[in-house]
């Protein structure tokens, strides 16, 4: 079970308080000037990805109190209960497994003392036999022809990861057009639908409870369309697949359940890419390049439960990432991908990251009085230079950024890659370095300004830097890379929720707007004046009736 520690109430947090009132003013420019290996010292290398955090406001004593601060609130012990299938999602009675998902070693994971690896590797065949059919066009539509479209739809969790893994790793893509509806909204699937043809297109209904308001009606509609044109109720399961925990409301949609790909209520949504929630990645990428993003997963699992704290990059990162949540104020966190193909991962961590660790709530069920999970946000490099980056650099807010990039782009195009990087590189190095008064003063003498002309300007053209910077640099992005990427963020959020001694892997907060839109949904019809709510909602609702 996960320990039950108030991290205020350690000694190293106490610690950190202190240190933080010292190091405040604490330029990075001058921590560089002192120690010429803090490059080599804070950065760490793993397979083909290299994580510089010497752009970072600490120093040894930061760093080894931060360490501390994870002894003490009983990380080790956290993760081997993950690993070892312990129900540390306590608020559901769930084991937490995605790690077993991906177990290339396939070493047993007990689950109520079962190995549930036999079951993993049984899914992952079907998915595999199933992918090899629809690919090669061995699978057939209701008139004859081969499979041109996927139409993935799910939400949330069963909709994010597969779009951002198929869109990052679409150097790998097949012919197969991968499509995906999530919104409820009924334009997300009529748009889609205008673009897909009956004969040719095979939809995955994923989604892990099979009772979520926004894919059963997506998957309602894409039904209705497909019969208006194959007429025959058996032919549904030529082109309607599910994935899901729930085999009974998927017979009860209509899907034959030989066609259902499963998965387990160990598995969380958010956390479910590597499960048969992935069937669309496979139909997209291949059954191959689908297990090599498990392996590179598997490979940054294997790296974060063996190595020790200070070589380990998911406890560094995470621990970074509290000395600016709760010690310097920070509320939020960029993600930065100097990738186009990584334009969704941002959005897939905003899940990740905020459904995981946006909790009020402590472990002893207590209210926390210390900040918890930060906002993530974020856009590829470099249209957020041109963007938002002006708050960054002279905003008022703190605003710690990771950077992404590979090495080498699949794109091998002029000069494109090497004014990207220099990008890259500009970016950290300004925010940290910043620009001094006396620099901007020599520029503008050295552009012919005035004294009064500069003097004018002067203030304006400043940048304070000491902004903190990861810069996370990889060969390329394969699917290998890509995986371990995703399960280094994975267990960054892991050690947080540890150390904030919340639990990470429920999502009640989801609940009550689902509730309230259940009970809303009937007072939509007629024209009867609502008046059951509070003055604003019955307002707006009665006001949508007379507008409509
Ligand atoms: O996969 P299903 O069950 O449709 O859920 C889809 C999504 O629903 C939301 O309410 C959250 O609970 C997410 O964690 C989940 O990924």
């Amino acid at each position: 079970m996960l320990p039950k520690i108030n991290p205020i109430e350690t000694k190293a947090w106490q610690k950190l308080e202190e240190m933080y009132f010292d190091f405040e003013g604490t330029h990075m420019k001058d921590l560089f000037a002192k120690d010429a290996g803090r490059f080599e010292k804070y950065s760490l290398k793993f397979e083909d990805i290299l994580v510089d955090f010497s752009k970072n406001i600490l120093d040894e004593d930061v760093k080894a109190t931060l360490l501390e601060l994870a002894e003490e609130c009983g990380l080790k012990g956290a993760i081997e209960s993950m690993f070892t299938g312990e129900k540390i999602n306590a608020t559901e009675d769930r084991s937490v497994l995605h790690v077993a998902l991906r177990n290339r070693s396939n070493t047993p994971v007990l689950v109520d003392g079962k190995d549930v690896m036999p079951e993993v590797n049984a899914v992952l065949d079907q998915m595999k036999a199933f992918s090899e059919k629809v690919i090669s066009g061995e699978w057939k539509g209701y008139t004859g022809k081969t499979i041109t479209d996927i139409v993935n739809i799910g939400i949330g969790g069963s909709d994010l990861g597969p779009l951002m893994v198929t869109e990052a790793l679409k150097p790998y893509k097949n012919h197969l057009k991968l499509h995906f509806v999530s919104n409820v909204d009924g334009t997300h699937i009529a748009e889609t639908l205008k673009a897909v043809d009956p004969e040719t297109t095979l939809f995955i209904v994923a989604s892990k409870t099979f009772t979520t308001q926004e894919t059963m009606t997506n998957a309602n509609s894409a039904k209705d369309w497909f019969l208006a044109s194959a007429k025959d109720i058996s032919e549904v399961a030529k082109h309607f697949v599910a994935v899901s925990t729930n085999a009974e409301a998927v017979a009860a949609f209509g899907i034959d359940t030989a066609n259902m790909f499963r998965f387990w209520n160990w598995v969380g949504g958010r956390y479910s890419l590597w499960s048969a929630i992935g069937l669309s990645i496979v139909l997209g990428i291949g059954f191959d390049n689908y297990v090599a993003l498990l392996e590179g997963a598997h490979a940054m699992d294997n790296h974060f439960r063996e190595s020790d704290f200070d070589k380990n990059i998911p406890v560094i990162l995470a621990l970074i990432g509290i000395w600016y949540n709760n010690f310097y104020g920070a509320e939020t966190e960029a993600i930065l991908p100097y990738d186009q193909y990584m334009h969704r991962f941002s959005a897939y961590f905003q899940q990740g990251n905020m459904e995981s660790n946006g909790k009020y709530v402590d472990r002893n069920g207590e209210q926390v009085d210390y900040q918890t999970g930060p906002i993530i946000w974020g856009e590829p490099g470099t249209n957020g230079q041109h963007a938002f980056y002006q708050l960054i650099h002279q905003g008022t807010k703190l605003i710690p950024c990771d950077f992404i990039a590979s090495a080498i782009n699949h794109n091998q195009l002029g000069d494109h890659h090497k004014k990207l990087l220099a990008n890259f590189f500009a970016q950290t190095e300004a925010m940290m370095v910043g620009k001094t008064e006396e620099q901007v003063t020599a520029e503008l003498k050295a552009a012919g300004k005035s004294d009064a002309e500069i003097a004018a300007l002067l203030p304006f053209k400043v940048f304070l830097g000491n902004i903190p910077t990861n810069s996370i640099l990889v060969k390329k992005l394969t699917p290998h890379v890509l995986g371990a990427l995703i399960a280094m963020y994975e267990h960054k959020i892991f050690v947080q929720g540890v150390i904030w001694n919340i639990y990470s892997f429920d999502q009640w907060g989801v609940e009550l707007g689902k509730q309230l839109a259940n009970a809303i949904l009937p007072e939509l019809d007629g024209d009867g004046k609502v008046t059951g709510h509070d003055a604003s909602t019955n307002g707006l609702i009665n006001a949508w009736k007379a507008m409509k």
